[in-house]
């Protein structure tokens, strides 16, 4: 795909206003894998209308399921009753590893032939844990280029019940997701889910723990690495819910949050708050502990600028494993925080949509900050005084990652004008996001 034109903003100086924030990327596809695994109907509302939800919507067209847009981010799902009614399919999953995850292990318990891809990018992205998990009860998967990527081929194969699944934890959570919400569609008898060795990005499992539960499944977890899926009473799995609304995306708060402690505020972001079920709503306690003031509410955040007698944030040193997407944004932040950052157990920004310990390092340097990147940690330190911030006339990178094209947005507060270059890869999960900037900040 070609890149949009780059963009300059700045240099800014004040950050204030209201965000209404767009759907939960995390909810978004997995209620509407979990609608389409139902029985009857699902109406969705403001369900996140980007890039990552498109690609599952049309693999969900395409499998033969329902799925209507109707105005104002409302989609209604006829759900399949857990069999989709298309048993041959080439899926492409852009580069939604919400989507890729979880529909392969849906698929590989339809006993059909499908065949799913992605951009390059999602060829370099691991799949093998779930693969090897899905294996595990008879699944037949092959690779078509490299051993443990995608592209994969699903072929039919009877499904045999095992008592006992493992599946590895540290590399993403989405291969647990994936089998927490597939296995349940053959679970004849309990099948009981071990995580082998840690489990990264906890809270992710929690949003998929408590959708099933919307959805009928309630999972039993006897310890941190144990789950227990009840056997089915009958072959209708999931029922809807009949109604679900998608709580605003945390991780897209906190660029917004960001802005309203760097931008003396306040900036308030309504649609997700202190009972939100997305682990990412922890980034205002991060954003806290280097001294922004926040107050929240059940379904808004609101950050007014900094209580610290300097004026200006304090670096921390974070353990980011339960929150790597919103982490991004603290690497940012640091450019306007006395004192170094550390954000420590990172690993897995290496295998998302770039390799973005190595990105966000190049970058952050190019503004003349001092940066060290290491197997699973960054840290970070500002330029010295305003003078020492440099202005790269070729523009910041974005590796064609979203979060790399909003966190670095925030870069803009330095004392120069700031080039981003191709801007609309926003759209994998927040196609207005420079819209919405632009109205916040002067
Ligand atoms: O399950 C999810 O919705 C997600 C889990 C996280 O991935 P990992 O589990 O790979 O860290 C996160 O980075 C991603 O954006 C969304
Ligand atoms: C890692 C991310 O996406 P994905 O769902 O493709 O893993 C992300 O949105 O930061």
């Amino acid at each position: 795909m070609t890149a949009s034109p780059s963009i300059t903003i700045g240099p800014l100086a004040r950050a204030q206003g209201a965000v209404v924030l767009p759907g939960s990327k995390s909810i978004s596809n997995r209620v509407l894998l979990l609608a389409a695994l139902s029985n009857g109907k699902t109406t969705l509302k403001n369900l996140l209308d980007a890039d990552d939800t498109q690609v599952m919507r049309n693999a969900l067209r395409k499998l033969g399921v329902s799925v209507t847009d109707q105005p104002n981010q409302v989609c209604v799902i006829e759900g399949c009753g857990g069999h989709f009614p298309v048993r041959d399919a080439d899926l492409f999953m852009g580069n939604a590893g919400t989507a890729i995850r979880p529909l392969t292990a849906a698929l590989a318990m339809q006993g059909g032939d499908y065949r799913l891809s992605g951009v390059p990018r999602m060829h370099e992205r691991p799949i093998q844990d779930l693969v090897d998990g899905l294996r595990q009860v008879g699944a037949k998967i092959t690779y078509e280029l490299q051993e443990g990527y995608p592209p994969i081929q699903i072929g039919a194969a009877p499904i045999k019940i095992t008592d006992i699944v493992k599946v590895r934890g540290d590399v993403s959570s989405q291969f647990l997701t994936a089998l927490l919400m597939a296995l349940p569609l053959v679970a004849t008898e309990s099948i009981r889910i071990e995580v082998i060795g840690e489990l990264i990005s906890r809270p992710y499992i929690d949003i998929t723990l408590k959708l099933m539960a919307r959805f009928g499944v309630k999972v039993i977890c006897p310890d941190a690495q144990s789950f227990i899926i009840p056997p089915k009473i009958s072959d209708q799995v999931y029922s809807s819910p009949g109604e679900l609304l998608v709580e605003g995306d945390a991780s897209s708060a906190s660029y917004f949050l960001a802005l309203g402690a760097i931008g003396a505020g306040p900036v308030k972001v309504l649609g997700v708050g202190s009972n939100s079920i997305q682990g990412d709503v922890a980034f205002a306690d991060a954003l806290a502990k280097m001294g922004a003031n926040i107050t929240a509410t059940d379904e808004s955040i609101e950050v007014s600028g900094v209580s610290n007698s300097s004026g200006k944030l304090k670096g921390i040193t974070l353990d980011c494993t339960e929150i790597p997407d919103a982490a991004m944004t603290l690497a940012v932040a640091a450019l306007f925080a006395e004192g170094q950052t550390r954000l420590n157990n990172i690993a897995s920004w290496r295998v998302k949509e770039t390799d973005r310990i190595a990105a966000m390092a190049t970058e952050l340097r190019k503004l003349g900050a001092a940066v060290e990147e290491g197997a699973d940690y960054i840290t970070v330190e500002a330029p010295a005084k305003l003078a020492d911030w440099k202005s790269p006339a070729s523009g910041i990178d974005t590796y064609d990652d979203h979060r790399m094209a909003m966190c670095f947005s925030l870069a803009a507060f330095g004392p120069n004008a700031l080039k981003i270059n191709d801007p609309n890869c926003v759209a994998k999960t927040f196609p207005a996001y420079f819209a919405e900037f632009a109205k916040i900040v002067s």
